[in-house]
């Protein structure tokens, strides 16, 4: 099995300190580490779960990774691995955005230490303001023909009106790496705006979380990606394929019956930065 670290991760742990990252094999999957501490058993638990719960509609089930089981895997000194489907498989020059959901990413049952951490970081980023931050981003610049990735300090010190704008430039095709450039949003009704783009899907998304009372999805990302070759090539809008995926599963607990309103109230804001977009693409945000 030939195994390689993802070309276009974005966000989350990679392989550091001896301690192994996530891999792709060419057979469509990615293994994520077993996180050693409760972290690793909780994510193994929820999707376990949730691959056979009968509860969860059919068309829900496409918003999430397919879950192959666990593995240790050899060319990472046996390490235990989470087999997931690979999201990316399937693109050539993927731009891929993780935003994090949720007024809050601690839970009143985590310890004192890792609600301290989090509160720090909810309040210094997006996550209390706006109910989400953007956590990882990478696009395909067209005019530079390469991918731009900002670092993450950049993004954990975005505003709202700065993460306004990185959404803008999610979807546009002028030069990104230009701090003061205005993002020309072309992509906007194709990627976000189409009848299967991400509005619609956010909104499927959403219908579902006004009901469902399984999960709460602490600490949860949405990953949107979308292709841009086709692009390239002057295809039609269609094949962008834009897609919104869950991930991160590793602070999910049982909903007891209880509405995730941390996660919906989050997706409801998001979903307005998104609609703002759309109905004034050409708005030109300061930056
Ligand atoms: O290490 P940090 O401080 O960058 O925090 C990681 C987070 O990065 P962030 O700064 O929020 O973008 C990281 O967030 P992303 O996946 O990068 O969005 C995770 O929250 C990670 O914790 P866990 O695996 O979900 O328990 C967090 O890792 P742990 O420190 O909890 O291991
Ligand atoms: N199934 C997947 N397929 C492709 N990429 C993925 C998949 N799951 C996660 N990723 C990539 O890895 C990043 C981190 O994933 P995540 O599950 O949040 O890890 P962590 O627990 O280390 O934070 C995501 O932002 C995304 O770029």
């Amino acid at each position: 099995m030939q195994l390689k670290a993802p070309e276009h991760q974005v966000a989350g742990h990679i392989a550091k300190d001896g301690k192994p990252g996530p891999l792709v094999d060419d057979k469509g999957r990615f293994f994520k580490p077993l996180q050693g501490d409760s972290r690793g058993e909780i994510e193994v638990k929820f999707y376990e779960s949730f691959s056979s719960n009968t509860e969860v509609p059919e068309h829900i089930r496409r918003y999430f990774p397919v879950y192959h089981g666990t593995q240790a895997v050899e060319g990472s000194d046996g390490a235990a691995m989470i087999v997931l489907e690979n999201l990316l498989a399937d693109f050539s020059k993927p731009s891929v955005m993780d935003v994090k959901m949720g007024t809050r990413t601690w839970y009143p049952e985590a310890s004192e230490e890792y609600i301290q951490k989090c509160l720090k970081k909810d309040t210094g980023t997006t996550t209390v303001s706006a109910g989400f931050r953007i956590s990882g981003f990478e696009v395909f610049d067209h005019k530079e023909s390469s991918f731009w990735k900002p670092e993450r300090k950049l993004l954990r010190g975005l505003n709202v009106d700065g993460a306004r704008l990185t959404l803008r430039k999610f979807v546009s095709s002028n030069s990104l790496s230009d701090i003061g450039s205005k993002p020309d949003s072309a992509f906007a009704s194709s990627v976000y705006g189409s009848s299967h783009g991400i509005l619609t899907q956010l909104l499927e998304l959403k219908n579902w979380f006004e009901n469902q009372t399984l999960y709460h999805f602490n600490s949860c990302s949405i990953l949107m990606v979308y292709e841009n070759e086709s692009i390239l090539k002057g295809n039609d809008d269609d094949d962008a394929r834009p897609q919104v995926k869950l991930v991160d599963f590793a602070h999910v607990l049982d909903g007891n019956g209880v509405i995730d309103h941390n996660f919906l109230g989050g997706l409801c804001s998001f979903i307005n930065f998104i609609r703002d977009i759309l109905q004034s693409p050409n708005e030109s945000a300061e930056s």
